[in-house]
């Protein structure tokens, strides 16, 4: 069947890849919108699964390329086989800077040459900016890792997002009064600047207002990095399963504190401005649905 194709890796699905996408729509002319992807490589900002239920919204099929079948394509190949043959793509919708093919040989140029005698219409969309800045998912990424979550936010369109599952803590927080649910962070995504988040966390089974951590817990030397949460509404019994954290703010930086009661007081403060932050704020739409979020382990 023939459809519209729009191709990337698309991580972040941010707002230049909404504006694409919505290109592609209007392009298509009433046929399937087909957003194809690449699996995440590298520090990314989206797991794969998150991506695909994103680009859904966006798209009519979301299509997974795999590595080992394209990585050696040539970009002559890639467009005949691929996209022309096996997807059924007569419109193509890319950005100006748009590479494809082994060694991303191909640019927008060589698609127009090798899609007029394969009855392929090429669009190339104008770069969707942010106060005169092209929109990238390495700026996106930047920001996060510098802790500039409420500017990725702008970009993204939604907050910045993490994903990861609880495992056991050595059970020091509720000593300090400050119950969490520590984390293991799904390895591909990058990582926030260290520090104290206010942030939306949801579960299976609830979600909650919360305190992000993620540093080297320098108070207690000895302990190894964390990632964790501290929920405002403290779950009815464990919590099990895929965790998201929606970033909204950056509060402060990983400290090193004299003692338990001074991280206390500091922990006390957060939770204070935490409440301000989010206060009136909805919980953002979840990006695992609920399959994923029961199944234990199933890829994040
Ligand atoms: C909101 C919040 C802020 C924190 N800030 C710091 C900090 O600045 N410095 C630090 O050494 N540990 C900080 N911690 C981490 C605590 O040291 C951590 O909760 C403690 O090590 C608990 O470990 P456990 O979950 O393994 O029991 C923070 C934890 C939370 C929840
Ligand atoms: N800010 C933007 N505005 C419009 N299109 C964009 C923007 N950023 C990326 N794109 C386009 O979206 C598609 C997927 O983007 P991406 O995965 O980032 O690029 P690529 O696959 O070329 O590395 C590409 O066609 C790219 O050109």
């Amino acid at each position: 069947m023939s459809c519209a194709v729009a191709v990337g890796r698309f991580d972040g699905v941010h707002r230049g890849h909404q504006f694409l996408l919505a290109e592609a729509r209007q392009r298509a002319a009433g046929l399937p919108v087909v957003a194809y992807t690449f699996p995440p490589r590298g520090p990314s900002l989206l797991t794969l699964p998150a991506k695909v239920r994103l680009l859904r919204d966006h798209a009519d099929e979301v299509v997974v390329a795999p590595w080992e079948r394209i990585q050696d394509l040539s970009a002559e190949e890639f467009v005949g086989e691929e996209l022309v043959a096996r997807l059924g793509a007569t419109v193509a919708v890319v950005g100006p800077d748009h590479r494809f093919g082994r060694d991303r040989a191909g640019d927008v140029a060589t698609l127009q040459r090798l899609a007029s005698p394969l009855n392929l219409a090429v669009h190339v969309v104008a770069p969707w900016r942010w106060e005169g800045e092209v929109v990238s998912a390495g700026r996106i990424r930047d920001l996060i890792a510098r802790g500039e979550v409420d500017q990725a936010a702008l970009l993204l369109g939604r907050p910045a997002w993490l994903a990861g599952s609880p495992t056991s803590g050595v059970k020091l927080a509720r000593r300090l009064g400050y119950p969490t649910v520590n984390l293991d962070l799904a390895p591909e995504l990058v990582r926030p600047r260290r520090g104290v988040y206010a942030a939306w966390v949801q579960w299976s089974l609830g979600e909650s207002k919360a305190l992000f951590y993620i540093g080297d817990r320098p108070t207690f030397p000895g302990l190894s990095p964390s990632a964790e949460v501290h929920l405002f509404t403290p779950p009815h019994g464990e919590v099990v399963g895929s965790v998201e954290v929606h970033l909204l703010s950056f509060l402060r930086p990983d400290e090193r504190f004299a003692d338990e009661k001074a991280l206390a007081r500091a922990i006390a403060q957060d939770r204070l401005r935490g409440e301000q932050i989010l206060a009136g704020t909805h919980p953002p739409p979840r990006l695992l649905r609920e399959a994923e979020l029961r199944a234990p382990g199933a890829g994040l």
